[in-house]
């Protein structure tokens, strides 16, 4: 199956909801858990005990394991593989980005059968360029997983650089979702290139409406966007955004039911 099937099928099963796992060192201090990589697992299994087969997407924040070295990303491995077991669709929230040869090496890592990094889709960073991007676009397709880049982000730094007007009167954040349209194009029921739109942002300032791929839109909960924000943001083209929250459905663990229960209700209001 395509990403844009199983992603399809999973929003029709469980609604458009990500879940993030960001195991903030607050969080763990919150959860009662030590600052080591055995607090890291402890967390993160909790996380997929409960949202493992209840979401469509669970989004791992790679930077958090990462920063507790080989133990850390051991961590990321297993819930990798455990999320994709439980049926749940995977992203790794890497924000990979380099020139072509290397994003070749980022390609086997994130987007190939066998390599444990490698989930359902991962998020990258097009600011080498867009077609620096290919080998990761390339290896997505051919082994049914999607990519997610960075279009217009939830921070107010990003818009320095996404909306500068290039010379063809286009701004950055536009060309990208252009490039991310031309690779999407003719595909169903959607395409395998996804953009990361923030629902922070008040208004987009692009056009998505020839992007036929899903939209993931961070911002929502922590950082203050509200279900009525992403109507209002992202309007007809709704129906393919992925809302993502992290901090605003952890805060309510350790308790996996209490986690649960804080899922069901940010699915309802959407
Ligand atoms: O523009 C972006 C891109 C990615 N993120 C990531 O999403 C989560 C948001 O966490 P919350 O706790 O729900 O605020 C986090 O992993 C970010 O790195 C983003 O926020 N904005």
């Amino acid at each position: 199956m395509t990403f844009g099937e199983r992603l399809t099928k999973a929003v029709n099963a469980h609604g458009p909801l990500c879940v993030g796992i960001d195991p903030h060192p607050g969080l763990l201090d919150a959860w009662g858990l030590p600052q080591d990589a055995a607090g890291l697992e402890r967390f993160a299994l909790t996380c997929v005990e409960a949202f493992g087969g209840r979401v469509s997407v669970v989004k791992p924040q790679s930077a958090f394991f990462e920063a507790r070295g080989s133990r850390g990303v051991a961590v990321l491995e297993r819930v990798i593989a455990e999320l994709r077991d439980s049926g749940t669709l995977v992203l790794v929230d890497a924000k990979r980005g380099d020139i072509g040869s290397t994003m070749a090496a980022y390609a086997a890592a994130y987007c190939t059968d066998g390599s444990p990094l490698a989930g359902d889709a991962v998020t990258l960073s097009p600011y080498l360029g867009f077609g620096s991007l290919d080998p990761a676009l390339d290896a997505a397709r051919a082994s049914g997983r999607g990519v997610f880049v960075l279009a217009l982000t939830s921070n107010p730094e990003g818009a320095s650089v996404q909306r500068t007007v290039g010379p063809d009167g286009r701004t950055v954040a536009q060309s990208i979702v252009d490039f991310a349209a031309d690779r999407n194009s003719g595909i169903s029921p959607v395409g395998d290139v996804g953009l990361v739109v923030g629902a922070t942002i008040g208004e987009t300032g692009v056009d998505l409406t020839k992007l036929n791929g899903p939209v993931l839109a961070p911002g929502f909960g922590a950082q203050g966007a509200t279900a009525a924000d992403l109507k209002t943001l992202f309007g007809e083209e709704l129906r393919h955004v992925l809302p993502t929250s992290s901090r605003d459905v952890l805060k309510h663990g350790p308790d996996v039911s209490s986690l649960v229960s804080a899922v069901e209700r940010v699915q309802n209001s959407l």
